[in-house]
């Protein structure tokens, strides 16, 4: 089985996010290259972490209007990314046309209700509700806009993938026991997820912050 690891390089720096990533290469699976470095260095970062040699997950998290979202997708077809991320809550007219405009190897998840908010702030939107109907809900829609799957936290994992058999289920929000939790909300352990049916464990400040990444990653591999 391929290591379902992916790490978020969350950085600014072209030389900080590839030193991080060659250091634990042996132990991740791919890489999550998400706003902040993408908004820093565009396609030609993308170029430079991509040379690693590991796929690459594009976390842009696009959300607007069907025609605009379609023809950001077209503009990055040429990285051909193996993941890349928008928001479900876009609508299912916005994630058709993303998927179509996608390219046939790059597999277009939905971002849920993401994992740095609770119930308190779900309904602070105006969504009255549970956090487990609302992903519920966004599941449903997402794959019946043709996407390839989605993403959410490892509280609602396993409930998506008995609805969804055969999708993509990404979760971050992904702290080992006893780690330092930050701004996220809702958080499971990595072997929690695994066991749960997530197939990409998005994993970021528990590596990259960690005095020893290296080790940090072995050790959360040998937890799956
Ligand atoms: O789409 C994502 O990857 C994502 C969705 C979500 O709901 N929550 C979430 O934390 N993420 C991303 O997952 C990573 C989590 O990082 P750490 O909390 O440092 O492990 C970050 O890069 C976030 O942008």
């Amino acid at each position: 089985m391929s290591n379902p690891i992916f790490l978020a390089l969350d950085t600014p720096t072209i030389e900080g996010a590839r030193d991080l990533a060659a250091k634990v290469k042996g132990h991740i699976g791919g890489v999550k290259l998400g706003l902040e470095f993408f908004c820093a260095h565009g396609h030609h970062g993308v170029h430079e972490i991509a040379a690693l040699g590991l796929p690459i997950f594009l976390d842009l998290k696009l959300h607007d209007i069907p025609n605009t979202v379609a023809g950001a997708m077209q503009a990055i077809h040429v990285l051909e990314p193996a993941i890349v991320t928008i928001h479900a809550s876009g609508g299912r007219a916005m994630m058709e046309d993303a998927k179509a405009a996608a390219g046939e190897n790059t597999k277009v998840v939905a971002v849920s209700m993401l994992t740095s908010l609770d119930e308190a702030d779900l309904a602070a939107t105006g969504v009255s509700g549970s956090a487990h109907d609302q992903v519920m809900r966004l599941a449903d829609l997402a794959q019946s806009a043709g996407l390839d799957g989605i993403v959410c936290s490892g509280h609602e994992v396993g409930a998506v993938h008995k609805q969804w058999k055969h999708g993509t289920f990404v979760v971050p929000g992904l702290r080992p026991a006893g780690a330092t939790v930050g701004d996220q909300k809702r958080v499971v352990t990595p072997r929690q997820a695994r066991d749960d049916g997530a197939s990409v464990l998005v994993i970021g400040r528990p590596i990259a912050k960690a005095e020893d990444p290296l080790a940090a990653a072995r050790a959360i591999e040998a937890t799956l």
